[in-house]
């Protein structure tokens, strides 16, 4: 099993080295009161206020009568709690996390990279079940339970990427709760045969399809789009459609984007990734911008990138844009970067931000796990009752003081089991 972020790679544990969760016991969720947290079949029930004098449970003198020793209480030790980390846009089909280094070649652009993945992905047994389970294992290690992924859909791979990932995510148990995103990497329209592939994913149950710079990588915005709507629109599916393209140029794929969402009743349903042009566009440019997109229901995902300008994220959030984090690729063909913790990528997120504020850095959290429910088809993902009994305990003194320093994961619970413990993955 992968016990540490090192390139060793992992072979699978029995499952019942896992424990399920009935109480986890003084735990501070968001910082708050020292609480108890009840769980049944996978599902938060109570969170109640921890009583400090009730001894644990097994111990002699146990005060709580009907449970016995190792029935599922789990110990917290007043650690604060967050609810799990959401991943709302990763590649998990892609990653060679757990094999030897694959030094950077090919050209830089995404055209460079696209080429240079389709040259060298066969070598590395891109995509299969064992490198989408490494990468999905640091996920967890590191307190992501749900995440939304693009799985490259093409002309060469056709759909056989969703089957890995399905077989990865199942054969974790649901220690991740993972959605796809049928990717369309190599472009559509320029690829005959593609539009017919996305329908297929859909049909097949994939949540979302996904586009692809719509102008610089088929040059024709209107014609992918019109494919991407009449798709989403015939199996109820999601649209989520990475847009490089800056500037006016995206701003005018984003205006194309608003239309069909409108047109088609997608409120709700459709999200740009990345959206550079949205943090490049100055003034009342990006503010109306902005509001057509609230008005709309489109939601954005970014990777926090380095060397981009950043999202406005208050402007977004409060014209009712919600925002998601994710890791994009993890050390990939396209980059050697990335850990797939999503809590570091909170810390960046917020510095290029320039948050500092208390309130600014718990936002920054409440992107990256409660705020991101919609990203993995949730109604609710937080520490409150009838929410999925995903949580990540750190040792830290509030949020803001978890968000700068990105503790150690102390243990992560999904669907009410225990998946790691003390930098341990356990499935
Ligand atoms: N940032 C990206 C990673 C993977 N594929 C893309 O198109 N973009």
């Amino acid at each position: 099993m992968s016990t540490a972020p090192s390139n060793t790679p992992s072979t699978t544990p029995p499952t019942s080295r896992t424990d399920t969760v009935t109480v986890l016991r003084d735990v501070r969720p968001w910082g708050g009161e020292r609480s108890d947290l009840h769980v049944a079949d996978g599902v938060i029930t109570a969170v109640v206020p921890h009583d400090p004098a009730a001894r644990a449970v097994g111990t002699p003198g146990s005060t709580d009568a009907d449970t016995a020793p190792d029935a599922g209480v789990v110990e917290g030790n007043g650690l604060l709690a967050l609810p799990g980390l959401v991943n709302a846009h990763a590649h998990v089909d892609k990653s060679w996390w757990g094999k030897p280094w694959v030094s950077y070649g090919g050209e830089p652009g995404t055209q460079g990279r696209i080429a240079h993945e389709r040259a060298h992905r066969d070598e590395l047994g891109i995509p299969g079940v064992d490198v989408t389970l490494a990468v999905l294992r640091e996920s967890v290690r590191t307190g992501t339970t749900a995440v939304r992924s693009h799985v490259d859909v093409d002309l060469g791979v056709g759909l056989r990427g969703i089957e890995v990932v399905r077989e990865a995510a199942a054969t974790l148990g649901g220690a991740v709760h993972v959605e796809i995103v049928a990717f369309p990497q190599d472009g559509v329209l320029r690829r005959p045969g593609v539009l017919d592939l996305l329908d297929q994913a859909a049909a097949a149950g994939a949540e979302h399809i996904g586009g692809l710079d719509p102008a610089s990588i088929d040059r024709d915005p209107v014609g992918q789009l019109d494919g991407l709507f009449a798709i989403a629109e015939r199996h109820g599916v999601g649209i989520d459609v990475h847009l490089h393209d800056g500037g006016e140029l995206g701003a005018f794929q984003i205006e194309l984007m608003i239309d069909r969402t409108v047109r088609a009743g997608l409120q709700g349903k459709v999200n740009v990734a990345h959206g550079f042009a949205v943090g490049q566009l100055a003034g009342a440019r990006q503010a109306d911008l902005v509001a057509a997109m609230g008005e709309a229901g489109i939601s954005m995902t970014t990777v926090a990138p380095i060397g981009a300008a950043p999202l406005p994220l208050h402007a977004l959030r409060a014209g009712g844009v919600p925002v998601g984090l994710g890791t994009d690729g993890i050390r990939d063909l396209w980059s050697p970067y990335g850990t797939g913790d999503l809590l570091t990528l909170t810390t960046q997120l917020a510095r290029l931000s320039g948050f500092r504020r208390d309130e600014d850095l718990v936002t920054a959290a409440r992107i990256a796990s409660a705020d991101a429910a919609r990203f993995v088809g949730r109604e609710v993902h937080d520490l409150v009752v009838g929410a999925p009994a995903d949580v990540v305990l750190v040792d830290a003194q509030n949020v803001p003081d978890a968000v700068v320093r990105a503790p150690r994961r102390a243990l992560v619970v999904a669907a009410g089991r225990v998946v790691a413990r003390d930098g341990e993955v356990l499935v």
